[in-house]
């Protein structure tokens, strides 16, 4: 049997990404079920597997794209050179999914000051698969079995999330949504709308209105699909487990109304899912983590959870 071949992108080199890396290619079960292929630098990998005296990876299993010297990193440094090199994996990751090379990419924690300060001009990894897909709609959803949570707006500062709601913008994402979580889960799933301002905005006493303008109808035209969707919900008591019992999927107005109860919740297993796209992207659910990298004791499991989503989701097309 021919096992899927998923791209791993190692994320920036002086990031946890590498370890986590050398992990999943150690791990027995992931072997089992597909090929992982780190799109990363050889010479990195080594480096650390020597310093934290782990085997050296399978050369079988890393494409080696030779785009850091190796000696220059710093772990835990924002570097420009990390920010470039990450980029080059992710680049080559994604034109060999559209190429049909792989049939899947994860990523590993890229550092968007490093990638910044290389001149890379996307905040994250989503921005740069819509941009490069040529993808007319996506979204950033993280899944975990506890919560899951869809991001109408994403790597932006809280001033420029109102101007950003858009009715469109918002149906697009419960559709998404929808359709992804049909699919993860094999029914109709139930999805939970949260307001913006403070208690959905009371009826005009908080905010602009957002929630009457632009949330209700936008609401209403995903249930007349018919979707089954309600709210928008008090953000601050929609995560409340009574609500969160039948709820398979939140959508949320900026980031950190959905992120901060899902990584509170489910820090260790959840999944990052770009939808929308013509090819398969999972990642982790953390950061860089420069404050421990190198040291050898991060946490694999979000990795190995989104591999093990991406090789599902490689059999289907993609959400
Ligand atoms: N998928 C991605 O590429 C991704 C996701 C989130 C953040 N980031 C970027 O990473 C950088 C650092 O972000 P941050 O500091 O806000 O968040 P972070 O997730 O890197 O770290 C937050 C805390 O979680 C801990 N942590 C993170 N991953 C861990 C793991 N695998 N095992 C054990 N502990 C872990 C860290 O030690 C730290 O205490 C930023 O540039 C951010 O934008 C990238
Ligand atoms: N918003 C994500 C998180 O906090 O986990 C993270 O920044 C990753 O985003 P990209 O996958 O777009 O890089």
């Amino acid at each position: 049997m021919t096992l899927p071949r998923i791209a791993v992108t190692m994320g920036d080199p002086a990031g946890v990404g590498p370890e986590l890396c050398l992990r999943l290619l150690r791990d027995a079960h992931v072997r089992s079920y597909c090929h992982p292929i780190v799109y990363g630098d050889s010479a990195l990998l080594r480096r650390i597997a020597d310093h934290l005296h782990w085997p050296r990876p399978d050369p079988a299993h890393v494409l080696d794209l030779n785009a850091i010297n190796t000696q220059s990193v710093v772990p835990g440094r924002v570097m420009a050179e990390c920010g470039a090199a990450a980029y080059r994996y992710f680049t080559q990751a994604i034109d060999d999914a559209l190429a049909g090379k792989v049939a899947a990419i994860v990523t590993a924690p890229l550092n968007k000051k490093s990638l910044h300060a290389a001149g890379i001009p996307f905040p994250g990894h989503t921005e740069i698969l819509a941009a490069r897909t040529n993808a007319e709609r996506s979204c950033m959803m993280l899944t975990a079995d506890a919560i899951t949570c869809s991001l109408v707006t994403a790597h932006v500062g809280y001033r420029d999330v109102p101007q950003l709601l858009t009715f469109e913008r918002i149906v697009d994402v419960i559709e998404l949504t929808a359709d992804a979580m049909r699919r993860l889960r094999g029914r109709p799933p139930r999805l939970l709308v949260c307001g913006l301002n403070p208690h959905a905005g009371e009826r005009g006493l908080f905010g602009d209105r957002e929630e009457e303008r632009i949330i209700v109808p936008a609401v209403a035209a995903a249930c007349a699909k018919p979707i089954d969707v309600s709210g928008p919900l008090p953000p601050d008591t929609a995560f409340l487990p009574k609500y969160r019992k039948d709820c398979d999927a939140y959508i949320c107005m900026y980031h950190d109304q959905g992120l901060i109860p899902l990584k509170a919740l489910a820090f260790e297993d959840a999944v990052n899912v770009t939808l929308g796209l013509p090819i398969v992207r999972t990642s982790v659910d953390h950061g860089t983590a420069f404050d421990i990298a190198w040291q050898g004791v991060a946490d694999v499991s979000s990795l190995l959870k989104a591999v093990g989503l991406a090789a599902k989701l490689s059999g289907e097309r993609p959400v």
